[in-house]
Protein backbone atom coordinates (compact mmCIF):
# COMPACT_ATOMS: atom_id res chain seq x y z
CA UNK A 1 0.00 0.00 0.00
CA UNK A 2 0.87 3.51 0.04
CA UNK A 3 2.66 3.67 3.19
CA UNK A 4 6.00 1.94 1.51
CA UNK A 5 5.67 5.00 -0.72
CA UNK A 6 6.92 7.63 2.06
CA UNK A 7 7.24 11.56 0.38
CA UNK A 8 11.25 12.23 0.23
CA UNK A 9 9.73 15.79 2.17
CA UNK A 10 13.14 16.69 3.03
CA UNK A 11 14.37 17.76 -0.69
CA UNK A 12 11.53 19.31 -1.71
CA UNK A 13 12.11 23.26 -2.13
CA UNK A 14 8.71 23.87 -1.45
CA UNK A 15 8.06 22.83 1.74
CA UNK A 16 11.45 23.25 3.18
CA UNK A 17 10.76 22.38 6.50
CA UNK A 18 12.56 20.40 9.10
CA UNK A 19 11.43 16.83 10.58
CA UNK A 20 8.17 16.07 8.81
CA UNK A 21 6.72 13.35 10.87
CA UNK A 22 3.87 10.67 10.70
CA UNK A 23 1.40 9.93 12.89
CA UNK A 24 0.45 6.34 13.48
CA UNK A 25 -2.09 6.15 11.12
CA UNK A 26 0.65 7.98 7.89
CA UNK A 27 -0.92 11.30 8.59
CA UNK A 28 1.87 13.86 7.84
CA UNK A 29 2.28 16.05 10.66
CA UNK A 30 3.90 19.82 9.78
CA UNK A 31 5.00 22.51 12.00
CA UNK A 32 4.00 26.12 10.85
CA UNK A 33 5.02 27.67 7.56
CA UNK A 34 5.88 23.83 6.11
CA UNK A 35 2.99 24.57 3.63
CA UNK A 36 0.13 24.36 5.80
CA UNK A 37 -1.09 27.80 5.48
CA UNK A 38 -3.43 26.83 2.58
CA UNK A 39 -5.53 24.49 5.37
CA UNK A 40 -5.35 26.77 7.90
CA UNK A 41 -7.61 29.12 6.41
CA UNK A 42 -10.03 26.10 6.22
CA UNK A 43 -9.59 24.88 9.64
CA UNK A 44 -10.55 28.09 11.42
CA UNK A 45 -13.51 26.86 12.67
CA UNK A 46 -13.05 26.43 16.68
CA UNK A 47 -16.06 23.84 16.56
CA UNK A 48 -14.87 21.86 13.87
CA UNK A 49 -15.62 18.40 13.39
CA UNK A 50 -12.51 17.76 12.81
CA UNK A 51 -10.92 19.58 16.05
CA UNK A 52 -9.60 16.26 17.37
CA UNK A 53 -7.35 16.19 14.04
CA UNK A 54 -6.62 18.88 13.21
CA UNK A 55 -6.93 21.51 15.54
CA UNK A 56 -4.62 20.18 18.43
CA UNK A 57 -2.18 22.49 19.92
CA UNK A 58 -3.22 25.26 17.48
CA UNK A 59 -2.69 27.99 19.87
CA UNK A 60 0.84 27.03 20.90
CA UNK A 61 2.40 25.24 17.91
CA UNK A 62 0.38 25.35 14.39
CA UNK A 63 0.34 21.86 12.56
CA UNK A 64 -1.78 19.95 10.21
CA UNK A 65 -2.30 16.49 9.34
CA UNK A 66 -2.18 15.23 5.67
CA UNK A 67 -2.31 11.59 4.63
CA UNK A 68 -0.09 11.25 2.14
CA UNK A 69 -0.92 8.48 -0.35
CA UNK A 70 0.95 8.72 -3.26
CA UNK A 71 1.98 5.61 -5.70
CA UNK A 72 5.56 5.85 -6.50
CA UNK A 73 8.15 8.38 -6.08
CA UNK A 74 10.96 6.43 -8.32
CA UNK A 75 12.00 9.33 -9.79
CA UNK A 76 12.92 11.41 -7.08
CA UNK A 77 13.14 14.69 -8.53
CA UNK A 78 12.28 17.62 -6.59
CA UNK A 79 9.47 18.90 -8.90
CA UNK A 80 7.78 15.36 -9.13
CA UNK A 81 7.59 15.60 -5.20
CA UNK A 82 6.78 19.09 -4.75
CA UNK A 83 3.96 18.20 -7.45
CA UNK A 84 2.93 14.90 -5.57
CA UNK A 85 2.82 17.15 -2.14
CA UNK A 86 1.16 19.79 -3.64
CA UNK A 87 -1.65 16.72 -4.96
CA UNK A 88 -1.99 15.36 -1.67
CA UNK A 89 -2.48 18.73 -0.01
CA UNK A 90 -5.51 19.37 -2.52
CA UNK A 91 -6.67 15.74 -1.62
CA UNK A 92 -6.38 16.89 2.51
CA UNK A 93 -8.44 19.78 1.68
CA UNK A 94 -11.13 18.11 -0.24
CA UNK A 95 -11.18 15.14 2.20
CA UNK A 96 -11.44 18.17 5.01
CA UNK A 97 -14.05 19.84 3.07
CA UNK A 98 -16.31 16.66 2.84
CA UNK A 99 -16.10 15.64 6.30
CA UNK A 100 -17.10 18.91 7.40
CA UNK A 101 -20.52 18.69 5.12
CA UNK A 102 -21.14 15.31 5.94
CA UNK A 103 -20.35 15.51 10.06
CA UNK A 104 -22.94 18.38 10.02
CA UNK A 105 -25.78 15.82 8.56
CA UNK A 106 -24.69 12.68 10.14
CA UNK A 107 -26.06 13.78 13.53
CA UNK A 108 -23.34 11.05 15.03
CA UNK A 109 -24.65 8.38 13.13
CA UNK A 110 -22.56 5.54 12.33
CA UNK A 111 -20.59 4.33 9.74
CA UNK A 112 -20.23 0.26 8.50
CA UNK A 113 -17.98 -0.58 5.58
CA UNK A 114 -18.92 -3.81 3.98
CA UNK A 115 -16.75 -5.78 1.16
CA UNK A 116 -15.12 -8.80 0.49
CA UNK A 117 -12.01 -9.11 2.30
CA UNK A 118 -8.81 -6.86 1.63
CA UNK A 119 -11.65 -4.69 -0.07
CA UNK A 120 -9.93 -1.51 1.84
CA UNK A 121 -12.47 -1.64 4.86
CA UNK A 122 -9.83 -0.77 7.86
CA UNK A 123 -7.64 1.23 5.67
CA UNK A 124 -10.23 3.46 4.36
CA UNK A 125 -12.19 3.47 7.67
CA UNK A 126 -9.25 4.59 9.87
CA UNK A 127 -9.25 7.84 7.43
CA UNK A 128 -12.80 7.97 7.71
CA UNK A 129 -12.45 7.69 11.43
CA UNK A 130 -9.78 10.31 11.61
CA UNK A 131 -11.40 13.05 9.67
CA UNK A 132 -14.69 12.75 11.11
CA UNK A 133 -13.30 12.92 14.92
CA UNK A 134 -15.03 8.82 15.07
CA UNK A 135 -13.60 5.95 16.72
CA UNK A 136 -12.56 3.34 14.40
CA UNK A 137 -13.24 -0.11 15.27
CA UNK A 138 -12.85 -3.59 13.45
CA UNK A 139 -15.84 -6.18 13.98
CA UNK A 140 -13.30 -9.10 13.87
CA UNK A 141 -11.10 -8.24 16.65
CA UNK A 142 -13.83 -7.38 18.81
CA UNK A 143 -15.08 -10.84 18.16
CA UNK A 144 -11.43 -12.12 18.78
CA UNK A 145 -11.95 -10.15 21.94
CA UNK A 146 -15.44 -11.60 23.01
CA UNK A 147 -13.99 -15.04 22.74
CA UNK A 148 -10.37 -14.53 24.15
CA UNK A 149 -8.88 -15.97 21.05
CA UNK A 150 -6.22 -13.89 19.62
CA UNK A 151 -7.32 -14.38 15.49
CA UNK A 152 -10.14 -15.31 13.50
CA UNK A 153 -8.35 -18.48 12.15
CA UNK A 154 -8.20 -19.86 15.73
CA UNK A 155 -11.57 -19.24 16.41
CA UNK A 156 -12.96 -21.02 13.12
CA UNK A 157 -10.01 -23.94 13.71
CA UNK A 158 -10.85 -24.50 17.58
CA UNK A 159 -14.51 -23.69 17.32
CA UNK A 160 -16.36 -23.42 13.64
CA UNK A 161 -17.61 -21.20 11.47
CA UNK A 162 -21.04 -21.00 12.74
CA UNK A 163 -20.16 -19.94 16.24
CA UNK A 164 -17.59 -17.08 14.97
CA UNK A 165 -20.81 -15.91 13.01
CA UNK A 166 -23.12 -16.25 16.20
CA UNK A 167 -20.48 -14.02 17.57
CA UNK A 168 -20.32 -11.67 15.08
CA UNK A 169 -23.77 -11.06 15.06
CA UNK A 170 -23.35 -10.08 18.84
CA UNK A 171 -20.88 -7.49 18.07
CA UNK A 172 -22.86 -6.10 15.61
CA UNK A 173 -25.79 -5.90 18.01
CA UNK A 174 -24.13 -4.23 20.65
CA UNK A 175 -22.39 -1.48 18.16
CA UNK A 176 -25.86 -1.00 16.96
CA UNK A 177 -26.37 1.19 19.64
CA UNK A 178 -23.82 3.50 19.77
CA UNK A 179 -22.68 6.89 17.67
CA UNK A 180 -19.94 8.16 16.44
CA UNK A 181 -18.26 4.83 14.95
CA UNK A 182 -16.76 3.92 12.15
CA UNK A 183 -17.02 0.00 11.98
CA UNK A 184 -14.90 -1.99 9.60
CA UNK A 185 -16.86 -5.33 9.43
CA UNK A 186 -16.22 -8.78 8.73
CA UNK A 187 -16.24 -9.96 5.08
CA UNK A 188 -19.02 -12.63 5.65
CA UNK A 189 -21.17 -10.10 7.77
CA UNK A 190 -23.36 -9.47 5.42
CA UNK A 191 -24.53 -13.16 5.07
CA UNK A 192 -27.24 -12.84 7.68
CA UNK A 193 -30.04 -10.80 7.68
CA UNK A 194 -29.79 -9.78 11.42
CA UNK A 195 -26.62 -8.25 10.98
CA UNK A 196 -28.38 -5.62 8.41
CA UNK A 197 -31.02 -4.69 10.96
CA UNK A 198 -27.94 -3.92 13.14
CA UNK A 199 -25.86 -2.04 10.57
CA UNK A 200 -28.67 -0.36 9.24
CA UNK A 201 -28.97 1.68 12.47
CA UNK A 202 -25.81 3.11 10.96
CA UNK A 203 -24.69 4.46 7.08
CA UNK A 204 -23.88 0.93 5.42
CA UNK A 205 -21.16 1.31 2.60
CA UNK A 206 -20.12 -1.39 0.50
CA UNK A 207 -16.53 -1.17 -0.69
CA UNK A 208 -17.06 -2.94 -4.43
CA UNK A 209 -13.08 -3.77 -5.09
CA UNK A 210 -12.71 -5.79 -8.89
CA UNK A 211 -11.24 -9.41 -7.41
CA UNK A 212 -8.48 -9.20 -9.40
CA UNK A 213 -7.15 -6.44 -7.56
CA UNK A 214 -8.64 -8.18 -4.47
CA UNK A 215 -6.55 -10.93 -5.25
CA UNK A 216 -3.57 -9.25 -5.98
CA UNK A 217 -3.66 -7.72 -2.17
CA UNK A 218 -4.60 -10.85 -0.57
CA UNK A 219 -1.45 -12.77 -2.30
CA UNK A 220 0.66 -9.82 -1.08
CA UNK A 221 -0.04 -10.33 2.83
CA UNK A 222 -0.54 -13.84 2.35
CA UNK A 223 -3.89 -16.19 3.03
CA UNK A 224 -2.69 -17.08 6.62
CA UNK A 225 -5.32 -14.47 8.68
CA UNK A 226 -7.85 -15.40 6.19
CA UNK A 227 -9.25 -18.74 6.79
CA UNK A 228 -12.10 -19.20 3.84
CA UNK A 229 -8.97 -19.27 1.53
CA UNK A 230 -7.15 -22.20 3.30
CA UNK A 231 -8.79 -24.95 1.29
CA UNK A 232 -7.75 -24.00 -2.46
CA UNK A 233 -4.45 -25.35 -3.77
CA UNK A 234 -2.17 -23.03 -5.90
CA UNK A 235 0.13 -19.94 -5.53
CA UNK A 236 -1.70 -17.66 -3.07
CA UNK A 237 -3.04 -15.29 -6.13
CA UNK A 238 -4.84 -18.38 -7.89
CA UNK A 239 -5.96 -19.54 -4.65
CA UNK A 240 -7.57 -16.43 -3.65
CA UNK A 241 -8.84 -15.27 -6.83
CA UNK A 242 -10.76 -18.57 -6.87
CA UNK A 243 -11.82 -18.42 -3.51
CA UNK A 244 -12.96 -15.11 -3.82
CA UNK A 245 -15.41 -15.75 -7.08
CA UNK A 246 -17.36 -18.36 -5.51
CA UNK A 247 -17.57 -16.38 -2.55
CA UNK A 248 -18.16 -13.08 -4.21
CA UNK A 249 -21.30 -14.65 -6.80
CA UNK A 250 -22.68 -16.02 -3.55
CA UNK A 251 -22.96 -12.89 -1.77
CA UNK A 252 -23.13 -9.91 -4.10
CA UNK A 253 -27.17 -9.83 -3.37
CA UNK A 254 -26.21 -9.16 0.11
CA UNK A 255 -23.58 -6.09 -0.11
CA UNK A 256 -25.98 -4.58 -2.48
CA UNK A 257 -28.11 -3.89 1.12
CA UNK A 258 -25.67 -0.95 1.63
CA UNK A 259 -27.21 2.55 1.37
CA UNK A 260 -24.03 3.37 -0.26
CA UNK A 261 -21.92 1.20 -3.08
CA UNK A 262 -18.24 2.56 -3.89
CA UNK A 263 -17.63 0.78 -6.84
CA UNK A 264 -13.48 1.34 -7.78
CA UNK A 265 -13.99 0.20 -11.12
CA UNK A 266 -16.11 3.45 -11.27
CA UNK A 267 -14.00 5.80 -9.59
CA UNK A 268 -11.00 4.85 -11.87
CA UNK A 269 -13.09 5.41 -14.77
CA UNK A 270 -13.92 9.14 -13.53
CA UNK A 271 -10.42 9.90 -13.08
CA UNK A 272 -9.85 8.75 -16.61
CA UNK A 273 -7.10 6.45 -15.74
CA UNK A 274 -9.27 3.45 -15.41
CA UNK A 275 -6.93 1.24 -13.19
CA UNK A 276 -7.71 0.61 -9.63
CA UNK A 277 -4.44 0.03 -8.34
CA UNK A 278 -3.58 3.42 -8.62
CA UNK A 279 -6.61 4.25 -6.73
CA UNK A 280 -5.49 5.94 -2.93
CA UNK A 281 -7.35 5.00 -0.05
CA UNK A 282 -7.59 8.70 0.47
CA UNK A 283 -9.33 8.76 -3.04
CA UNK A 284 -11.87 6.00 -2.08
CA UNK A 285 -12.12 7.73 1.48
CA UNK A 286 -13.36 11.14 -0.40
CA UNK A 287 -15.63 8.91 -2.34
CA UNK A 288 -17.54 7.21 0.39
CA UNK A 289 -18.28 10.78 1.88
CA UNK A 290 -19.51 12.06 -1.49
CA UNK A 291 -21.89 9.46 -1.74
CA UNK A 292 -23.01 10.16 1.69
CA UNK A 293 -23.26 13.43 1.41
CA UNK A 294 -25.75 12.52 -1.51
CA UNK A 295 -27.75 10.20 0.24
CA UNK A 296 -27.80 12.50 3.57
CA UNK A 297 -29.06 15.64 0.81
CA UNK A 298 -31.54 13.22 0.11
CA UNK A 299 -33.01 12.60 3.21
CA UNK A 300 -33.19 16.19 3.87
CA UNK A 301 -35.38 16.78 0.63
CA UNK A 302 -37.60 14.24 1.09
CA UNK A 303 -37.82 13.97 4.65
CA UNK A 304 -37.44 10.28 4.29
CA UNK A 305 -34.96 8.79 6.88
CA UNK A 306 -32.77 5.92 5.12
CA UNK A 307 -30.96 6.04 8.64
CA UNK A 308 -32.38 6.04 11.84
CA UNK A 309 -31.50 9.63 13.77
CA UNK A 310 -33.24 8.52 16.91
CA UNK A 311 -30.70 6.69 18.41
CA UNK A 312 -29.95 6.10 21.90
CA UNK A 313 -26.62 5.95 23.50
CA UNK A 314 -25.34 2.56 23.70
CA UNK A 315 -23.06 1.21 26.63
CA UNK A 316 -19.49 1.87 26.54
CA UNK A 317 -17.92 -0.14 24.42
CA UNK A 318 -14.60 0.04 25.98
CA UNK A 319 -15.78 -1.34 29.37
CA UNK A 320 -18.36 -3.98 27.38
CA UNK A 321 -15.18 -5.34 25.21
CA UNK A 322 -12.43 -4.26 28.24
CA UNK A 323 -10.19 -2.42 25.46
N1 LIG B 1 -6.56 1.58 -2.11
C1 LIG B 1 -5.67 0.63 -1.85
N2 LIG B 1 -4.66 0.43 -2.73
C2 LIG B 1 -3.75 -0.55 -2.51
N3 LIG B 1 -3.77 -1.38 -1.44
C3 LIG B 1 -4.73 -1.22 -0.55
C4 LIG B 1 -5.75 -0.21 -0.69
N4 LIG B 1 -6.60 -0.31 0.36
C5 LIG B 1 -6.14 -1.32 1.11
N5 LIG B 1 -5.01 -1.86 0.60
C6 LIG B 1 -4.23 -2.99 1.13
O1 LIG B 1 -5.01 -4.16 0.99
C7 LIG B 1 -4.87 -5.00 2.12
C8 LIG B 1 -6.26 -5.20 2.75
O2 LIG B 1 -6.73 -3.95 3.22
P1 LIG B 1 -7.64 -3.84 4.51
O3 LIG B 1 -7.04 -4.63 5.63
O4 LIG B 1 -7.91 -2.41 4.73
O5 LIG B 1 -8.92 -4.58 3.98
P2 LIG B 1 -10.16 -5.18 4.80
O6 LIG B 1 -11.32 -5.00 3.93
O7 LIG B 1 -10.20 -4.54 6.16
O8 LIG B 1 -9.75 -6.70 4.91
P3 LIG B 1 -10.39 -7.86 5.88
O9 LIG B 1 -11.86 -7.89 5.68
O10 LIG B 1 -9.73 -9.09 5.39
O11 LIG B 1 -9.97 -7.47 7.26
C9 LIG B 1 -3.91 -4.30 3.06
O12 LIG B 1 -2.64 -4.85 2.86
C10 LIG B 1 -3.96 -2.85 2.62
O13 LIG B 1 -2.75 -2.22 2.87
O1 LIG C 1 -15.27 -13.10 4.11
C1 LIG C 1 -15.43 -13.70 5.18
O2 LIG C 1 -16.34 -14.54 5.34
C2 LIG C 1 -14.56 -13.42 6.32
C3 LIG C 1 -13.80 -12.27 6.34
C4 LIG C 1 -12.96 -11.89 7.48
O3 LIG C 1 -13.06 -10.47 7.69
C5 LIG C 1 -13.34 -12.63 8.75
O4 LIG C 1 -14.54 -12.11 9.27
C6 LIG C 1 -13.49 -14.09 8.49
O5 LIG C 1 -12.25 -14.58 8.05
C7 LIG C 1 -14.57 -14.37 7.45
Amino acid sequence: MESGTALRLQSSPWIGCENPRRNPLGFLVLPRGCGGDRLNTLNSSRDSRLGKGLDRNRNRHWHVELKISCCSTKSGTSAKVSEKFHAAVDEALILKRKSEDVASHLNSRCIYLVGMMGSGKTTVGKILSEVLGYSFFDSDKLVEQAVGVSSVAQIFKDYSEAFFRDNESNVLKDLSSMRRLVVATGGGAVIRPINWKYMRQGVTVWLDVPLEALARRIAAVGTASRPLLHQEPGDPYTKALIRLSTLSEERKDAYANAHVRICLRNIAAKKSHGDVSLLTPTDIAIEVLSKIQTLLLEEVSTEKFFVPSDLNHGDNLEEMYCL
